[in-house]
């Protein structure tokens, strides 16, 4: 009897998992899917849909409602959101001499001295194809070119009664166009991916079209010797915004005069750019070049998201000047050069120490090392250092927080009117929360138990002792 209704029980129990774990099964099945629609058709459309309109809108409400997004959404409520869109749209000529002239005047002047400036010959890290990836790091002096070359333009066009500013004059339909030939562009690479790809890092992800859109189909693709991502990134992106910020400065002055805290948003954002140039060779390294292929995300992102939002700031403040006074303007300046500072040295520390494959000291001391080994496609074993102390150690991430806090200091001289000119820093803190997992994701699969070992050694993911 006890055996019986043991085995009966057994046997219940038996039948009641399997039933539940077919269940389980089912479910987890079902969610894999619907995960699946949602990463691979949902979110991506989503962003193709909407963020071409975004980037317009963040224009919009800056130069037609005051840089107040609750006029924008009153606006929504009075007019509908499409009529407001619609509207937008329809007060634009985006297809003029002066956009085609500007646009693609800046194209050919950027390609030419990505090809004709010198540089010393970099490699990125080993694709997981196996193709090492060469690059000329000719971005800083390419920088220098062009804000020289911004600064005679300037001089010239003020002898002939002309300002650069008229780009702040027309910046929608410039935006206006930038967004078609964007869409356009990634497009076409699309294609290229597929028919006639640069590298074997290439080819169909099997997300279906719209997700092969969205993400690319190729990781470094080459168009006549030119490397895409490096041009709309860096060339054009990274290029822009500083000639932006310039722009924008230059037509606060025109209106109001020198203004502190413009001066001090421009100080920063030009600091940080220039930080980024002199780092561009490491920049080949991060998961943007390595592991994002050349798609919507990316190349739409710095052709049209980056010259949007990132001087969202310095677009803000023609129309909203605010005298901050010498010591606010000042401790403002000091905190956020301080932060360039430290984002520059955590980069540059993981960078060092591989470069002397860890024969160096970190903060005055043997640094603590993980010599992790990790495996390419083809089978190779491969091995990289894994820094766990210095920058590295406070957390895995914690270059994250000046990033930050430096966004948030070039926007305080905004002062605390509107949401609008924060929208950057708040986009940064979901954007660098999100790669942080992105990146762990990428670097658990790549390393296994070298990254556990780091995990834990270092708890925390960006705040030390919190999170
Ligand atoms: N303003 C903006 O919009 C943004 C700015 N940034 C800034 O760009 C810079 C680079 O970005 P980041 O996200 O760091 O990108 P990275 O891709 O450079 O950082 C992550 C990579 O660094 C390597 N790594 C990770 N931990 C360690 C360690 N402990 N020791 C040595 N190497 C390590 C890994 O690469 P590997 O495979 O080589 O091991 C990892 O994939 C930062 O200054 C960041 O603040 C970043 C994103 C957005
Ligand atoms: C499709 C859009 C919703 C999102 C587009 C995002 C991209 C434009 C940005 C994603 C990551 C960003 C960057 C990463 C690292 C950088 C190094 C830093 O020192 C300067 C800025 C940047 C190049 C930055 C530029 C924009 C992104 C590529």
């Amino acid at each position: 009897m006890d055996v019986e209704s043991k085995e009966n029980g057994v046997i219940s129990n038996g039948f009641h998992g399997y039933k539940e774990g077919y269940k389980t099964l089912e479910k987890s099945e079902m969610n894999r899917r619907l995960t699946n629609l949602f990463n691979k058709l949902i979110l991506p459309l989503a962003l193709v849909g909407l963020t071409p309109q975004i980037v317009m809108l963040y224009w919009y409400t800056n130069v037609k409602f005051a840089g107040s997004y609750s006029t924008l959404i009153a606006h929504f409520r009075s007019d509908s959101v499409l009529g407001t869109i619609v509207a937008m749209w329809n007060e634009l000529s985006i297809f003029n001499t002066f956009t085609v002239g500007v646009i693609f005047g800046y194209f050919a002047w950027a390609l030419f001295w990505m090809v004709v400036l010198p540089g010393k010959e970099v490699h990125g890290p080993v694709t997981p194809k196996g193709n090492v990836p060469q690059y000329k790091d000719n971005g800083f002096l390419n920088y220098c070119v062009t804000m020289a070359g911004f600064a005679i333009l300037t001089i010239v066009l003020k002898y002939n009664g002309l300002t650069p500013t008229v780009v702040y004059d027309r910046f929608g339909e410039l935006l206006g166009l930038m967004n078609v030939f964007a869409l356009c562009f990634v497009f076409l690479l699309y294609i290229k991916g597929i028919t006639r790809p640069s590298t074997s890092d290439s080819g169909k992800t099997g997300g279906g079209f719209v997700f092969d859109y969205y993400w690319g189909t190729e990781l470094y693709p080459r168009i006549c010797g030119i490397d895409v991502k490096v041009f709309t990134n860096c060339r054009f992106g990274m290029t822009v915004w500083p000639l932006l910020v310039c722009i924008y400065a230059l037509k606060s002055y025109e209106i109001h005069g020198f203004v502190d805290s413009m001066f001090v948003t421009t100080i920063l954002q030009l600091t940080y750019i220039t930080k980024f140039f002199t780092w561009e060779a490491g920049y080949m390294h991060t998961i943007d070049i390595i592991l994002d292929r050349a798609g919507y995300y990316i190349c739409w992102g710095c052709l049209c998201w980056l010259p949007s939002l990132y001087p969202i700031v310095s677009h803000y403040l023609v129309t909203h000047p605010l005298r901050l006074g010498t010591p606010l303007a000042t401790s403002i300046l000091v905190f956020g050069l301080f932060s360039v500072l430290i984002n520059y040295l955590a980069d540059l520390q993981r960078q060092d120490v591989r470069k002397a494959n860890g024969d160096c000291l970190v903060w005055g001391r043997k640094p603590d090392l993980i010599r992790a080994k990790y495996r390419i496609e083809c089978g190779e074993v491969r091995e990289s250092i894994l820094l766990a102390s210095g920058w590295w150690g406070l957390s895995r991430h914690f270059h994250y927080i000046p990033e930050i806090l430096l966004s948030f200091f070039w926007t305080v001289t905004t002062g605390f009117e509107n949401v609008l000119p924060y929208t950057y820093v708040i986009v940064l803190v979901i954007l660098l929360t999100h790669r942080s997992f992105r990146d762990e994701q990428k670097c658990s699969m790549k390393y296994g138990v070298y990254w556990q070992e780091y995990c834990t050694k270092v708890r925390h993911r960006i705040i030390p002792f919190l999170f």
